[in-house]
């Protein structure tokens, strides 16, 4: 089996056919990998090949479900699943409420693929290993990717429960000069300086408010700036003030890198955060304002049957302008 080595160049594994550095059983992100972590483009060809023969599917959209959002691959019939422990070089997930599976199957007559488990910075992981599935989902055949998370409400306006349709981000960890896309780039995959304005596709942004209207939700449904931050911790008051300042309405610590890397290789991105806590932008000694996971994961759960009908109908949606 294929792998990589610390200068970026492909070698050969010990025939166990992946290097995911956690043979002792315990979910660690696999520090060894921090170098170098550009996948070569015949190594991201091997894991599509593996998930495409494996289950038989080429997948049309891929979805990444957010912290608590794994409900979104359970409404996928017909599922071939794969853990990500058993598909060679990915990634292990370490974080609770992110299962670590790939789940391939049918929705709403789409071929759909969803990661119930995506990878943060936090982690221990560079942004190009965080984001390298969504370059598989590219070579398995994905055109579209449907990006979630949870995140705080920075908008005043904002309840816990709301749903944000992300039409743009701010790259906290692009500012610091970190990037998915550092390191030699290949052309396959897209151009060595991708613009990213339109990153967000407005159709699928005003089909999902229309989805909203029919669901009778219009008015937890918002359009907004995301920004994600390092993590994990969560912000002080003055990061969310400064955040504030800068026009954000919800933060939280994923979702950018996959973005920009799918749209380095073209593909349709539709993104939405779920409010899954308000952030305090005031002084307080109230402890019920400070964010904690628990709290997370609890709003998720709630709100889960909203956020897969969105999912769902707007999966019915492109599959039904496809084929018309
Ligand atoms: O994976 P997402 O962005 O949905 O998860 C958010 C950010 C942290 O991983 C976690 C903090 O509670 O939720
Ligand atoms: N950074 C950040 N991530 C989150 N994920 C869910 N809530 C939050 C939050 O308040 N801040």
């Amino acid at each position: 089996m294929t792998g990589y080595n610390s200068n970026g160049e492909v070698a050969t594994s010990n025939g166990n056919g992946h290097s995911n550095g956690h043979s002792n059983g315990h979910k660690t992100a696999d520090y060894t990998a921090q170098e170098n972590a550009t996948y070569p483009y015949e190594v991201i060809q091997e894991i599509a090949d593996f998930i495409t023969k494996g289950s038989g599917m080429r997948p049309k959209i891929g979805i990444i479900c957010g912290s608590g959002l794994g409900s979104l691959a359970e409404i996928i019939q017909d599922p071939k699943i794969f853990e990500y422990e058993k598909i060679p070089n990915f990634p292990v997930s370490t974080v609770e409420g992110h299962a670590g599976k790939l789940v391939i199957g049918t929705l709403e007559g789409a071929t759909v693929m969803a990661m119930q488990g995506r990878f943060h910075f936090y982690e221990g992981y560079p942004l190009a290993k965080c984001s390298m599935p969504v370059r598989v989902m590219k070579l398995c055949g994905v055109e579209y990717l449907f990006a979630t998370n949870a995140a705080g409400g920075i908008n005043p306006r904002y309840a816990v429960g709301d749903i944000m349709l992300m039409h743009d981000h701010v790259n906290m960890l692009g500012f610091a000069g970190n990037s998915p896309l550092q390191g030699p780039n290949d052309p396959r995959f897209g151009p060595r300086f991708p613009a990213l304005v339109n990153s967000y596709n407005k159709e699928l942004i005003n089909k999902a408010i229309e989805i909203g209207k029919t669901m009778g939700i219009e008015s937890n449904v918002h359009v907004g700036v995301y920004s994600c931050l390092g993590g994990p911790n969560y912000e002080t008051i003055a990061e969310l003030k400064a955040l504030r300042m800068m026009g954000v309405d919800a933060v939280g610590m994923s979702t950018v890198h996959e973005v920009i890397t799918a749209r380095h290789c073209d593909m349709k991105v539709f993104a939405f955060s779920l409010i899954t806590n308000k952030c305090a932008t005031e002084y307080s000694d109230k402890k019920d304002e400070e964010a904690n996971h628990e709290e997370v994961m609890a709003v998720a759960k709630n709100r889960q049957k909203a956020c897969c009908e969105l999912v769902a109908r707007l999966v019915r949606e492109i599959h039904s302008n496809a084929a018309s």
